[in-house]
């Protein structure tokens, strides 16, 4: 395994399931962040939607299912993983800034809580290969109702989540032993609402020192 990676910067993670607003609430904080002069980037997620349908084509190929029923849950979700963990590598230039804050959409929790929500067997594993990556100063939960979640994504039109796949994803969340130190921010309310409630817990945190008023 690489070391570690070192971290300057101060890091921000948005989880939450498909739908809950990460990628939206993500946006209006780098441009809150912006607006107060600090110096911030987005990490945004890079879907991998595109390799589980190659995957689920294939298997279908060969007469199965889909990728689950071909290599099973465990070494199909951790193909996944280990794109996931290829792209974080890309944030490692970003956590050198000293005087930076580094807002990523997905963190490694998403895998985590994939891992319960697919009932794999290698969540140890996992742990393992994310510990590379350093803990984030505030990880925020976007939490919603899986029922509204789904609607959002099927009117966003890009791809469809079922209820079932979101309350089992929303309930591996829960489950996991970091979901105590995350924050949550209640994705039901509309984006400005949302976004008002991540920059007074930045404020309550005294993460970096912003502009009051
Ligand atoms: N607070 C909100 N209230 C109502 N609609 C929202 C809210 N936040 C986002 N949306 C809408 O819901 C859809 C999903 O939002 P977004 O892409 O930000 O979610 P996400 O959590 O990043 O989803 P995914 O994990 O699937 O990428 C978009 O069409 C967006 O415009
Ligand atoms: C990589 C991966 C993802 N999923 C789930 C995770 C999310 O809930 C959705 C969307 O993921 P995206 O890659 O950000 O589009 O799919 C999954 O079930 N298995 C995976 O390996």
């Amino acid at each position: 395994m690489p070391k570690p990676i070192p971290k300057r910067a101060t890091l921000i993670a948005f989880e939450g399931i498909d739908g809950s607003g990460k990628t939206t609430a993500a946006n209006l904080l780098i441009e809150r962040l912006g607006a107060q002069g600090v110096g911030a980037s987005l990490h945004l997620n890079r879907s991998l939607g595109p390799v589980r349908d190659a995957l689920d084509t294939l298997a279908r190929e060969d007469g199965y299912h889909d990728r689950f029923d071909m290599f099973g849950s465990t070494s199909a979700q951790f193909m996944g993983a280990l794109l996931k963990w290829r792209e974080l590598l890309d944030i490692e230039a970003l956590l050198a800034r000293e005087n930076h804050v580094v807002v990523v959409d997905r963190y490694i929790y998403t895998h985590l809580a994939l891992a319960v929500a697919h009932k794999t067997t290698n969540e140890i594993l996992l742990r393992r290969m994310f510990g590379v990556f350093p803990t984030p100063d505030l990880v925020y939960f976007v939490d919603v109702d899986p029922e509204i979640a789904a609607e959002r994504v099927f009117k966003r039109g890009r791809d469809v989540n079922s209820l079932d796949f979101l309350t089992r994803l929303r309930d591996g969340y829960m489950s996991l032993p970091e979901m105590r130190q995350f924050q949550v921010l209640n994705g039901g309310a509309a984006p400005a609402t949302v976004v008002d409630d991540a920059w007074r817990l930045i404020e309550a945190k005294g993460l970096f020192p912003v502009e009051h008023g």
